[in-house]
């Protein structure tokens, strides 16, 4: 990497503007020299017309200077602009993050020493969703192949360069088979090529109560983006606390430096917040910048407060013995000033970050096309805004009789030469054929499961056909997913 000569830098909102002066304060006491150029990212830009939260102003620099030092951003929940956060990591191509948690320097009954690499690209965080009826939203989960060999092959490599003997796959696969189930299987692939790093795959419920009571145990763990940002908050506080944790996200151009924390906006303002998750993320910067001394001498400053008991609020048992941010960061400056460099070992502490790599796309196209030249429609589930009795429905596809030339059929026992209801679901519930033995089942949301037989060639203009059926019929569409089976005769749904 070229070190860039200035870094950009963006205060945030909440808390954000305490521990980024704060950091900043540190950062230089200890001679980090480099130009700071601050943008401004946000709500404020978003109530100004900045549909991103972004201005061109800030775009531009972040053209310019790869390296982003970032406070937290507050998202409104539930409502208003979608995450700056998430777009930036999307948009700066950051799609590894890196979460490192330890307590080796707080005196723990538990021992925690881990590595969360989080996959930061694709899952349900793309915030994909729909009001799909009255009752019912939907948010779409996206995984796909590359990026979990991708994240998968980073944390191996993380584990190796770092001397870290185990990684551990975090997965709900017993349920969500297709979108989990990639990730594992990825997971398995990109572990043969590390014979020597020893490989786990654990169901995510049962890893966090591990996580829980055996945090030792847990070296490096790899997982997708909403269980990764789930599992990372729960090593920070394991750890010590939610304030002390600080990551970096990831691509191969530019990298992103933030805390594992958010805004924290019932603390803002009172001088009571550690800006120690900020800090740290500011060391894992300085050592990408291959500034390591300033690091280190940051790194030894904390160490020398976590020995003499120096600490904010979120750290102490006493909050009458704790230090405000100020106080605080004047404390961690004198430290620095002091530095005698002998007085504590870092060396644990010390993490190596692998560069990305791009990913080899040489055969991919070729691999998209084959697939998409093999595989077979063989159906349509046809999404509809539906209540009452389910008969209605069945009675209207009864109607159907023969579409685009071809038969419909209800029958149960599939005749040939038809395309057949093959059932009728709700929530991913089977509704019909099989009976479900209460009412309380209630939706507004119908999947009509279409098959064709297989001596039938079923195409687009099918699918066509059969929705021109029920709007005839009055019955509102509101989504369509086409069914595949692929060369090798997976079936490209759940079923
Ligand atoms: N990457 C980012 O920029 C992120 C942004 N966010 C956003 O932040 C906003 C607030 O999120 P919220 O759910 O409140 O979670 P936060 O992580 O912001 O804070 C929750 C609580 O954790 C404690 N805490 C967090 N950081 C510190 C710190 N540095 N020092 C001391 N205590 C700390 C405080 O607890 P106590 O009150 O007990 O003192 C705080 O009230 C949301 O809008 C969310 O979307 C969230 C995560 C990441
Ligand atoms: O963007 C946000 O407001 C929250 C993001 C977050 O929790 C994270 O992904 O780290």
């Amino acid at each position: 990497m070229n070190t860039p000569k200035s870094i950009a830098v963006c205060y945030g909102d909440g808390i954000g503007p305490e521990i980024m002066e704060s950091t900043l304060s540190i950062c230089k006491s200890a001679g980090f020299k480099h130009t700071i150029e601050v943008i401004t990212l946000g709500k404020n830009l978003y109530d100004k017309g900045y549909k991103t939260g972004m201005s061109e102003e800030a775009v531009s620099v972040l053209k310019r200077v790869p390296v982003l030092l970032k406070a937290p951003l507050t998202t409104v929940q539930g409502e208003g602009m979608r995450s700056v956060n998430v777009t930036l990591r999307k948009m700066m191509g950051l799609f590894v993050n890196v979460r490192p948690s330890n307590n080796l320097i707080f005196n723990h009954s538990k021992n925690i020493n881990v590595v969360v690499i989080r996959e930061n690209s694709e899952d349900i965080y793309s915030g994909i969703e729909y009001r799909n009826s009255y009752d019912t939203r939907t948010s779409i989960k996206i995984i796909t192949e590359q990026a979990s060999y991708r994240i998968c092959d980073y944390a191996f490599r993380f584990a190796q360069q770092n001397g870290r003997k185990k990684v551990s796959c975090f997965v709900k696969d017993n349920i969500m088979k297709m979108t989990d189930g990639i990730f594992h299987k990825m997971f398995l692939e990109v572990a043969n090529h590390y014979p020597d790093i020893e490989k786990e795959v654990l169901i995510l419920d049962i890893a966090m109560a591990n996580l829980a009571k055996y945090p030792e145990r847990f070296d490096v763990i790899v997982t997708t983006n909403l269980y990764g940002d789930v599992v990372s908050d729960v090593c920070a506080e394991l750890s010590g606390s939610i304030g002390i944790a600080g990551s970096v996200n990831l691509g191969t151009k530019y990298a992103m430096f933030e805390a594992v924390h958010g805004s924290a906006p019932k603390i803002a303002n009172k001088n009571i917040a550690n800006p120690m998750g900020m800090v740290n993320a500011a060391i894992m910067m300085l050592n990408y910048l291959n500034e390591n001394h300033i690091s280190e001498k940051i790194l030894r400053a904390w160490m020398q407060c976590v020995k003499n008991k120096w600490l904010t609020r979120d750290l102490v048992d006493n909050p009458k013995v704790a230090l405000n941010t100020q106080d605080f960061t004047d404390t961690m400056i004198k430290c620095i000033r002091d530095d005698n460099k002998t007085s504590v070992n870092i060396d644990a502490h010390s993490i190596n970050i692998p560069d990305t790599m791009q990913t080899d796309t040489s055969d991919y196209y070729s691999r998209v096309s084959e697939y998409i030249k093999h595989r077979t429609l063989v159906g349509v589930d046809i999404y509809v805004d539906f209540t009452g009795n389910l008969n209605k429905i069945l009675e209207i596809i009864n109607t159907f009789d023969k579409i685009n030339g071809k038969n419909v059929s209800i029958d149960l026992v599939p005749i040939n030469e038809s395309i057949f209801l093959n059932s009728i679901l709700s929530k991913g519930m089977e509704l019909w054929p099989t009976v479900l033995l209460t009412n309380d089942y209630t939706t507004d949301y119908i999947t009509c499961r279409f098959i064709a037989s297989k001596n039938i060639n079923f195409n687009n203009h099918d699918i066509t056909a059969l929705m021109n059926a029920f709007e005839e019929n009055s019955v509102n569409i509101v989504k369509i997913e086409t069914l595949y089976i692929s060369p090798k005769r997976d079936m490209g749904f759940a079923n």
